[in-house]
């Protein structure tokens, strides 16, 4: 039985699964959490494998890393980062944004260009970003890369060339999905000069190796580590519900969307991965147990003690500016606030909102896409909920599955590492034991609640 090493360097934390290449059985796992905020030394980070990595990795005989996508990891000459990387949900970019898509000659462009209409979450925007607000350091940065290449540079032998994929690469914005290739014109008209990329290495290929000699695969963004993790299937929607919540497929073509609704980013087998992604997730829930003094299991209780709709409350949970839609200022908004209204009513109305969000999410993709919808599956830590799972197929309108607690985008990492131990063509069958299916009466009024309040604050901030 050989074993191999999933990594998942997170938005909040890392995860390290260690797993029976065989069949995908975790045998051990171990976490350590990240810092907190929206910028971050990614040093922690490395700090952070070693912890919940270093004392699995003696048993692997591979290993591979999935991320959370778009971070900005800027490098100088002396391959320190020149300051803290700038995440995902760090929204400061937003006016760069619009600035690089008018370059592109507009949204259409845009997204023919690098497969995706460009959100502040994206790579270049922060570099644009740096070249405008901090010239010195961009004047430094001879290097740029993703959170997961970062860490899988650090646990490769020094000396091996940074690495990618084509999955973590397309969140980039200066990397063409459909041409297989970088764009290096577009980072360097971001960030004001050229600046080195990561060699992008295929799916299943070993990328390097580690002091120890154990091989290193690609390793992918996260939510294409987690379509990996799921074996997901054309027509599959994975939705996750993580720091972020995410409606994703796979789909071995590409499809543009000059909308900027859906992202056409890779999957980590050399095919595409349709994606949505909210900023604000399983923090809704956070926020909420925290001002209502209560931890997760207590918030779930209060929130199933009370009715669908709870009393009027609606919640517009885009407290940390929003993607999808497209709000990269908004704040959230509380309404339907009643002399009668509970501690249960605030705590159900949380839940509602983040499952109408994530709604909202998973039913354009499923306009977008030309696959019918086949399976619906819930993943990612708030999956963990008692309430979330309850209410899951109540606010989506349809049957839920779920797998078991687990960490699916360091399984599906893992799952990347055996490829890459097995040099096969396609990556191992790991089967996805004891789902479950959840079915609830739809609550359409509550879905209608929340897209009127929605609707009704597009201006707000
Ligand atoms: N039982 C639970 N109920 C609600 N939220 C939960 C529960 N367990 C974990 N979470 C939340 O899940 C989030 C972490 O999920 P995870 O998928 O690991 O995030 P990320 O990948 O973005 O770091 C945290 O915000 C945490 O509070
Ligand atoms: O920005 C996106 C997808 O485009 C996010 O999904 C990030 O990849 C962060 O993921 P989590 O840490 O929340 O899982």
């Amino acid at each position: 039985m050989a074993l191999v090493l999933g990594v998942d360097t997170s938005t909040q934390s890392c995860k390290a699964v260690l797993v029976d290449s065989d069949d995908g059985t975790v045998v051990d796992q171990r976490s350590a959490a990240h810092p907190d905020g929206t910028e971050v030394d990614p040093r922690a980070w490395l700090a952070a494998v070693d912890d919940a990595a270093g004392p699995l990795l003696e048993r692997a005989e591979a290993l591979a890393v999935g991320g959370q996508q778009h971070g900005m990891v800027a490098l100088g000459a002396d391959g320190e980062p020149v300051r803290d990387a700038l995440l995902w949900n760090d929204t400061r970019s937003a006016e760069a944004a619009r600035q690089l898509i008018a370059e592109h000659g507009g949204p259409e462009a845009c997204a023919e260009a690098v497969g995706s209409v460009l959100v502040a979450s994206f790579t270049v925007t922060k570099l644009r970003w740096l070249r405008d607000h901090e010239p010195e350091n961009a004047a430094r940065v001879e290097q740029v890369l993703l959170p997961h290449d970062y860490v899988s540079a650090h646990l490769a032998e020094p000396g091996t060339r940074a690495f990618t994929d084509r999955g973590d690469a397309s969140g980039t914005g200066y990397y063409s999905a459909m041409e297989d290739r970088w764009r290096e014109d577009l980072l360097e008209a971001a960030l004001g000069h050229p600046a080195a990329v990561p060699e992008v290495v295929a799916p299943g290929a070993v990328a390097g190796r580690t002091p120890g000699g154990q091989a290193i695969g690609a390793g992918t963004g996260d939510n294409a580590a987690a379509a990996l993790g799921m074996a997901l299937e054309p027509g599959d929607v994975l939705l996750s519900v993580g720091t972020s919540g995410v409606a994703s497929t796979v789909s071995r073509a590409a499809a543009v969307d000059g909308t900027g609704t859906v992202t056409c980013f890779a999957d980590a087998t050399g095919g595409f991965l349709p994606l949505i992604a909210t900023m604000n997730a399983a923090r809704i829930l956070d926020l909420q147990a925290a001002l209502l003094g209560v931890d997760h299991d207590g918030l779930a209780e209060l929130a199933l003690s009370a009715p669908a709709g709870a009393h009027g409350v609606t919640i517009s949970p885009y407290y940390g500016g929003e993607r999808t839609p497209n709000r990269p200022d908004a704040t959230g908004t509380w309404t339907g606030l009643r002399p009668t209204t509970t501690r249960a009513d605030l705590a159900r109305a949380a839940y509602e909102a983040l499952l109408c969000s994530l709604a909202d999410a998973a039913d354009l993709l499923a306009e977008r896409v030309p696959e019918p919808v086949g399976r619906v599956l819930l993943v990612g830590g708030a999956a963990r909920s008692a309430a979330v799972r309850a209410l899951a197929p109540a606010v989506l309108g349809r049957p839920v599955v779920v797998p078991p607690a687990g960490e699916y985008v360091a399984l599906g990492a893992a799952r990347q590492a055996a490829w890459a131990l097995a040099g096969t063509e396609a990556p191992p069958t790991w089967p996805v034991r004891g789902t479950e299916l959840l079915e609830a009466d739809p609550t359409p009024d509550v879905r209608a609640r929340y897209s009127e309040l929605r609707d009704r604050t597009t201006d707000w901030s």
